[in-house]
């Protein structure tokens, strides 16, 4: 064992148990833009304690209060050389996010983030930016953060086209500065639009905060309006329920109660209560909550397209390969520029039960046939969070399964392994 790893183990294979999820951390970065540019009026409850809220909490509450000298999770604000600087770590959403509020504030500084953080490209959002009137310098390498902002900001059109197949939170961005903008915003879309159900998602939390906007086709308006007096609560994080799936999906038996999610999310990884019918987890919606329950049976799933839902795809491509099902992976493009490259990093561990992911194209197949489960497997975890989640439920059928640099996980899951204990799972360090 590592300095910096944990072993996880489970003496039963059956999970019975009850977790409370904290909140979409995607729901709330939104809300915490909406509540930023509202002065308050858009209230939000129920955010989430994911650092990567913490962090961009953290950055619009010093700002807003004029402090440069705090740290939160694990970004900060500081000052030096009369230059104010934001790093806001690893968190995509945060980057991209205050990328478009800083500019649009006309707020002079400076936002960085990890070296995984400089090399996520940044330029489509800046280039949209700057058609409307921002002034933003690249303090590093050119379409990367760092990113220098100035103090001045005069919009000079509301007509911007934007690529959709990088990075929905570019349009993300945008949308939710939009009513603030004095022109406000006719944003066109080319080409095809990944991640699609987060931009609606956007418009969803939009509405509940009193605007009104209009998509036709890959044209999508806004104008200069007011935020209306409003509640946001936060939904319990689909993403990470998805891991309970996972753990439902290898265990013999289960039942696990996810309180407070809710049918009609506007989370798209929802969409994971119909791909585990294909491993045999079926869902309902009782008073309790959500309940997930391992039926054995399934439709097997043999092509599975994850465009709309990215972050969904380590956890099905592990319980596919764990469960020994051959299978087709579409819409995985994006997963080269998230918090690693995650395709080598699947590849790689994935490699350590007998299990390919072969690239063909825009297709990737998983191929099972040496599958194996070795008494010990150690697994990397690439500073990806996600990493360290979708692997761990193999502890069900690996008995020491050791995942590095397990800290990962406060990026969107504080208490991963804390509620892992719950269920029934054994850690050592
Ligand atoms: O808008 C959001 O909250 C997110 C959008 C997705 O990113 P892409 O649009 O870059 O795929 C997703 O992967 C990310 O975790 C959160
Ligand atoms: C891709 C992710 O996050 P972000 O892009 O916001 O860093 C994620 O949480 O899986």
């Amino acid at each position: 064992m590592s300095d910096n790893s944990l072993i996880l183990s489970k003496s039963n294979a059956d999970t019975f148990c009850t977790i409370q999820l904290t909140g979409s951390k995607s729901e709330s970065n939104r809300a915490l833009i909406l509540n930023a540019l509202s002065k308050g009026k858009v209230v939000v409850n129920n955010l989430s304690s994911a650092d990567d809220t913490v962090i961009l909490n953290g950055v619009l509450r010093n700002l807003e209060a004029g402090k440069d000298d705090a740290t939160f999770g694990s970004g900060s604000l500081t000052q030096s050389d009369g230059e104010l600087t934001a790093n806001i770590g690893p968190a995509g959403t945060a980057m991209r996010f205050l990328t478009a509020y800083l500019s649009v504030t006309g707020t002079a500084a400076v936002l960085t983030g990890t070296e995984r953080m400089k090399q996520r490209p940044i330029g489509i959002l800046t280039d949209a930016l700057g058609q409307l009137g921002a002034k933003i310098q690249y303090a590093g390498q050119e379409g990367f953060p760092p990113l220098r902002f100035s103090k001045e900001f005069k919009q000079v059109t509301n007509k911007v086209n934007i690529r959709g197949n990088v990075s929905s939170q570019y349009i993300t961005a945008l949308l939710l500065v939009a009513p603030f903008l004095e022109k406000g915003l006719e944003l066109h879309i080319e080409g095809e639009l990944t991640s699609r159900p987060y931009v609606e998602m956007t418009l969803a939390m939009m509405e509940e905060a009193g605007i009104c906007y209009n998509w036709q086709g890959s044209v999508i308006s806004i104008d200069n309006q007011d935020f209306k007096d409003s509640q946001i609560t936060i939904e319990p994080d689909w993403s990470a329920a998805s891991y309970w799936y996972a753990i439902a999906a290898l265990s013999k038996d289960s039942k696990i109660i996810l309180p407070y999610l809710k049918a009609k999310s506007l989370q798209g990884d929802s969409r994971i209560t119909q791909i585990m019918e294909h491993f045999g987890v079926q869902s309902s919606f009782t008073d309790e909550g959500l309940e997930i329950v391992k039926t054995g049976d399934a439709p097997r799933g043999a092509f599975f397209d994850l465009k709309d839902c990215p972050d969904l795809a380590q956890t099905v491509i592990v319980v596919s390969a764990a469960l020994g099902h051959n299978a087709t992976f579409t819409g995985l493009e994006t997963l080269k520029i998230k918090e690693t490259d995650r395709i080598k990093a699947l590849q790689n561990e994935l490699a350590k039960l007998g299990v390919v992911l072969r690239e063909d194209g825009e297709q990737y197949h998983l191929e099972c046939s040496d599958l194996h489960f070795p008494e010990h497997v150690i697994i990397e975890t690439y500073e990806d969070h996600r990493m360290a989640m979708a692997f761990a439920p193999l502890a069900l059928k690996i008995q020491q399964l050791e995942i590095e640099e397990p800290a990962v996980v406060v990026k969107s899951y504080p208490t991963f392994w804390d509620d892992l204990q719950k269920a029934g799972f054994t850690i050592n360090s």
